[in-house]
């Protein structure tokens, strides 16, 4: 099993860590959602985390998000650390991409209004006045995202894939220094799935974009071009680091708790139950 070797509790190179987190613990009454977990990530790195239902990856990307504190242990973000920091003002400079943001778009929103709007960090445009180098971002966000021509219909009529890379493009809007997508891929079909992962692909090659952490359940939905993989399961991490190193079908039967075999077929993955 592979280990990346544990951050200390006080890195000295902070500046260059998008995310530290230090033997962190998230409990809810008796529950340890999350415990033990060491994690840094830098900032040119694109992680992918992966684990089963209920293994933590949201409570994880919550604490990345400067969403969630942690019950024990120290969390860095963009090198403030959680519970020392204005989240309000910290989470201006993440891009956040999750179905429970989805769910509180009003459905009569126009798709170029809920891109342009996170400059506002508001859901729902209401008085504000955007300038035009605002609605011409936002229009070539739509472009990048292969949906440009859905930018006058309301949020409410889209397709479950047409509504994630609207919210892909609302997280980039602000040109943010961390991405969180969380399980962009759920719910699409086998078409819209490898059209995303072609386009999270690119946006993973590109320099200029941001360190990205991507939640999922599936090795298949691992865009080529991400270069980290953090495997968790029951709240605990089971291994870390580079994906061709980490990704393993040892290390996924270990996480998913049953004898499972990997596939690479150039620089895609797929996983089956053995035998
Ligand atoms: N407030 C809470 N109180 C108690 N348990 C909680 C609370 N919030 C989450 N949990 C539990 O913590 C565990 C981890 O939840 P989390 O949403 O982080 O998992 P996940 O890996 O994202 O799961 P999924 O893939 O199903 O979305 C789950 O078992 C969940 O039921």
């Amino acid at each position: 099993m592979t280990s990346r070797t544990q951050p200390d509790t006080h890195p000295d190179n902070l500046d260059d860590l998008v995310l530290h987190m230090a033997d962190v613990g998230v409990r809810r009454g008796t529950n340890d959602l999350l415990k033990g977990v060491s994690w840094s990530v830098e900032l040119d790195e694109r992680w992918v985390v992966l684990g089963s239902n209920g293994a933590g990856k949201t409570t994880l990307l919550r604490l990345a998000g400067a969403e969630l504190h942690p019950s024990t242990g120290t969390v860095h973000v963009l090198g403030e650390r959680l519970g020392r920091v204005n989240v309000f003002e910290l989470r201006t400079r993440i891009g956040f991409a999750t179905a429970a943001l989805a769910g509180r778009v009003p459905a009569d929103e126009k798709v170029a209004d809920v891109v342009v709007s996170a400059g506002y960090a508001v859901l729902g445009r209401w008085r504000e006045e955007y300038d035009r180098l605002d609605t011409g971002r936002a229009e070539d966000l739509l472009k990048t995202m292969g949906i440009a021509g859905l930018a006058d219909r309301s949020f409410g009529t889209l397709s479950e894939g047409e509504r994630k890379r609207t919210l892909i493009a609302r997280a980039l809007m602000t040109d943010p220094e961390l991405l969180l997508l969380d399980e962009p891929a759920a719910g699409l079909d086998l078409g819209g799935r490898e059209d995303l992962v072609a386009r999270l692909t690119d946006l993973a090659l590109d320099p200029d974009a941001p360190a990205t952490v991507l939640v999922t359940h599936h090795v298949e939905e691992i865009p080529p071009g991400f270069t980290h993989l953090l495997l968790l399961s029951s709240g605990g991490v089971v291994a870390q680091g580079l994906i061709e190193d980490v990704l393993t079908g040892e290390n996924l039967s270990a996480a998913f708790g049953q004898p499972l075999e990997l596939e690479r077929s150039g620089d895609r993955y797929f996983a089956r139950r053995r035998g």
